[in-house]
């Protein structure tokens, strides 16, 4: 048997799982569960991305959703054994800086959490209680996007808000921290020199957002109390006044969950675009104006965002581009250089347009890099690392 970490991200509509060597970086599978409820459906690829055979089956729910996944893993892999289920949670609040073993009472405390981000903590939740029922006795590991925030300073963690409210939680989070995790290590290992210096990471996704991290600490973030602040999303607005907020409860008379519904799924690149997309291929591919202002806003808030997460650090040696757009739209990637030479950017359009992991010029500054993010590879290390730390506390025996 191959003994195995699985790592899993339950969305609300979806489930990536992605299977890791027990004993060291290796990610050996990885799959999707998508549409979860309607016409749900399954894709499992092996490491080098080789599509495999799938088991039947539509998941109306988490637990079916992970039941499949496991009857196409075992079916594609017989020799695996999940040692550990890692998990990735959204929202670890005040009290979770760092990975955790799930039992009742934290299962209790992630729970008291799911006010903070109604769209991502129950789901995070569903997945740790599907997997708890599939896998009875193996570890359940909490992994936050929270956590790599917490060393921010308190002008960062604040809102200027009565500080009763500061005190019950409501604070700048930040979120996206295994990602930025993940990405600052891999800076560390490639360009340790780069890595000790003043760093910006723009995680540029369905999901979108930037972190300022001094000596591989984040100080800053574009994210605050929820996954909605920030740079503009797929479907979520951003940064907003929150007159607007008012003013459609107010004035327009639209209930908590239709502003909700806005704010988060009827917003950002979707929404500017007219409703035609919430893709970057498609907006890129399109010719419709609004597809290309989307793009344009998109593009503006991001370099506006990257001033403040540099003056946040008093300057910048080097950008990261992940994520989805990041990694793979030489487009955007080429427009947030165009106005950025003030502060020292540079690209190179060849090393650009090749996708290359250097796309700064020789002249530039500041570094500007690709790394492809692997957020479920910072959540089995922390597994494997737990692993370990409870074998050591074992008792030696006789
Ligand atoms: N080749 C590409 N060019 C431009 N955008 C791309 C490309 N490939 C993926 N994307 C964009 O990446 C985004 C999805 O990012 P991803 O990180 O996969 O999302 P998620 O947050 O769901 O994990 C989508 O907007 C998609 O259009
Ligand atoms: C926190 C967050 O925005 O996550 P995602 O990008 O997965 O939606
Ligand atoms: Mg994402």
């Amino acid at each position: 048997m191959i003994p195995v970490i699985l790592a899993l991200n339950a969305g609300s509509s979806s489930l990536k799982f992605v299977v890791y060597a027990a004993d060291r970086d290796r990610r050996l599978a990885q799959g999707l569960v998508d549409r979860i409820g309607a016409e749900g459906s399954i894709t499992l690829t092996d490491a080098d991305g080789r599509a495999l055979p799938v088991a039947d089956g539509v998941p109306q729910d988490h637990a079916q959703a992970l039941q499949l996944a496991l009857d196409s893993l075992r079916a594609a892999f017989p020799d695996f054994r999940a040692v550990a289920v890692g998990h990735r949670v959204v929202h670890g609040g005040i009290a979770f800086t760092a990975p955790v073993r799930v039992d009742d009472t934290v299962l209790a405390q992630l729970e008291s959490l799911s006010p903070f981000a109604p769209l991502h903590q129950p789901h995070n939740i569903a997945g740790i209680r599907a997997a708890i029922a599939a896998f009875p006795g193996v570890p359940q590991i909490a992994c936050f996007d929270t956590a790599f925030h917490r060393t921010h300073p308190w002008v960062n963690d604040t809102f200027a808000l009565p500080r009763s409210l500061y005190d019950e939680g409501v604070r700048r989070y930040g979120f996206h921290g295994l990602s930025y995790d993940y990405v600052s290590s891999e800076l560390k290992r490639r360009a340790p020199t780069v890595a000790a210096g003043r760093v910006v990471v723009a995680h540029l996704g369905n999901g979108a957002s930037m972190c300022a991290i001094q000596d591989g600490r984040s100080v800053a973030s574009t994210m605050g109390f929820t996954a909605l602040d920030g740079l503009p999303m797929g479907t979520r607005c951003g940064q907003l006044d929150p007159g607007v907020v008012m003013y459609l409860m107010e004035q327009k008379g639209l209930s908590p969950d239709a502003v909700q519904d806005i704010l988060y799924r009827q917003s950002g690149l979707l929404g500017l675009s007219g409703g035609l997309s919430n893709d970057m291929r498609t907006l890129e591919a399109s010719q419709a104006p609004e597809a290309q202002q989307a793009i344009d806003y998109f593009v503006f808030r991001i370099q506006r965002e990257l001033g403040a997460m540099a003056a946040a650090m008093g300057g910048i040696d080097a950008l990261v581009f992940c994520g989805g757009i990041g990694e793979n739209s030489r487009q955007v990637r080429a427009r947030v250089c165009e106005r950025t030479e003030w502060m020292g950017i540079e690209i190179d359009h060849g090393r650009n347009s090749r996708n290359e992991t250097l796309v700064s010029s020789e002249m530039s500054r500041v570094h500007v890099m690709v790394i492809a993010t692997d957020e479920g590879m910072v959540i089995a290390r922390a597994a494997r690392e737990m692993l370990a730390a409870e074998k050591d506390r074992q008792p030696a025996r006789p």
